[in-house]
């Protein structure tokens, strides 16, 4: 077992993907200095060399932490997702390994709602292939198809933090919302729930889609959901690019069976900008293609960089797992006085006893203990009056089942 006890100044981060310099800065301010920051994502080779180093790493939606990859992380505590999607890490094969998975859960709602409403108004005036014509020299002066957004109907499918936002959005324009989920949602305003999702797409004008990426959303747009679509509406999708079936999208839009759609999202995304984007929709005018920018504005990178590498200090300097994504969470308090120690283990009957046992033959005084389990693992926190606690960390990691034990210094 890697020594995962460390000073600060010898914790490495890893940061990927051009993670807002407010990540960076935080990460300083908390006396963390060995920080490697890189603009891109990383080939699965590279990733396994560097990850095989790191305490800690930041990702987008582009890095991919597989298991194969996480196999090599020996010495990784914990992945920063410096977005909203957790989809590209293997979570299951993160927390066996005992690493905690944060994201900023909201931070980019709002720039994906403004973003998603805004390309609303364009379909419906047919604004992109007008603005294509007039980039080649046309003139395509006509009201044939355009239509105010006031009134029309906007198909919400997933209703979660975006969804909702942009709900209350498009009502403030006067659109009338209809919302599909797998779950009961609580309606904002005046929107209204439907109970399929064939009934959600006979009746909008305009159809959005804010699921996850999950087993049951792979491909849940295909040729049929396009078919159901009113003739002449429009499709968004800023969730993920395994969603919809981009080929029977790029069909339904030769075909005019669909007036227009914006995507931002894609079943293959280049790694950085220097690569050259590849898809059957390049071309096609009236599709208004964004390279998976829902999030990318300011206001919501420097937040989600102070609230992420927030969430990371706060798991590496004090325990704290709030908010985690795949791990039980336990909020602890500042161990001023104490040395805490951290034991993470596969759930299974007699571990507390064990470390229990471990402690009181110790006769060092517990100033606190704390305790969450999943069904796969368990996290102990205990707060010890000692300075001398080498020995009884390494018993920990002795404990049969222990999958991680540190101590924070
Ligand atoms: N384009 C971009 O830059 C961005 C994309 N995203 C994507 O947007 C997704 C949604 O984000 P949030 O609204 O924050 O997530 P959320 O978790 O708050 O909401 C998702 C909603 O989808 C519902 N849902 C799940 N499976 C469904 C299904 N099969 N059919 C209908 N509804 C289903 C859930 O019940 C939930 O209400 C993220 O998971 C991420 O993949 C998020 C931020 C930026
Ligand atoms: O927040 C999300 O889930 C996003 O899709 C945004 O991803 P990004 O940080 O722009 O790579």
């Amino acid at each position: 077992m890697a020594d995962l006890s460390l000073a600060k100044d010898k914790i490495r981060v890893l940061l990927l993907e051009g993670v807002h310099p407010s990540a960076v800065k935080l990460f300083e301010r908390h006396g963390y200095h060995q920080i490697e920051y890189l603009k891109t994502s990383l080939s699965d080779a590279e990733l396994k060399e560097k990850i095989a180093d790191a305490h800690i790493i930041g990702i987008r939606s582009r890095t991919q932490l597989s298991d194969e990859v996480l196999a090599y992380a020996d010495k990784l505590i914990a992945i920063g997702c410096f977005c909203i999607g957790t989809n590209q890490v293997e979570l299951d094969a993160a927390k066996k390994r005992g690493i905690v998975v944060f994201n900023a859960p909201f931070s980019n709602t709002r720039s994906v709602a403004e973003l998603v409403l805004a390309e609303a108004i364009m379909l419906l005036r047919r604004i992109p292939h007008k603005n294509a014509m007039a980039h080649q020299g046309g003139w395509d002066k006509s009201a044939t198809g355009s239509f105010e957004a006031r009134g029309k109907v906007l198909g919400i499918i997933g209703y979660g933090h975006i969804g909702s936002q942009l709900s209350v959005l498009a009502e403030q324009l006067g659109m009338q919302v209809r919302y599909y989920d797998i779950e009961d949602k609580l309606p904002m305003g005046n929107a209204v729930p439907v109970s399929t999702l064939d009934d959600l797409l006979s009746e909008a004008d305009i159809v959005t889609l804010h699921v996850p990426q999950t087993p049951q959303t792979h491909m849940m747009f295909g040729a049929r959901q396009l078919s159901r679509m009113k003739p002449g509406s429009a499709l968004i999708n800023a969730s993920r690019g395994t969603v919809v079936d981009i080929d029977a999208l790029a069909e339904a839009l030769k075909s005019e069976r669909l007036s227009g759609a914006a995507i931002d999202v894609f079943p293959q995304e280049p790694k950085g900008n220097d690569e050259a984007f590849e898809s059957p929709l390049r071309g096609l005018t009236q599709c208004i293609l964004t390279p998976h920018i829902g999030g990318s504005t300011q206001e919501a990178q420097e937040n989600i960089g102070i609230e992420v590498a927030g969430k990371l200090v706060r798991y590496s300097d004090n325990g704290s797992t709030l908010s985690a994504v795949n791990f039980p969470e336990v909020s602890l308090p500042a161990h001023t006085d104490a040395r805490r120690l951290l034991h993470i283990h596969q759930n299974r009957p007699g571990m507390l006893n064990a470390i229990n046992q471990v402690i009181s033959e110790s006769s060092m005084n517990v100033s606190g203990q704390y305790l969450q389990t999943d069904e796969a693992i368990g996290y102990v926190v205990i707060d010890v009056d000692s300075q001398d606690t080498q020995a009884i960390l390494q018993r920990l990691k002795d404990i049969p089942g222990t999958i991680r034990a540190r101590e924070l210094l």
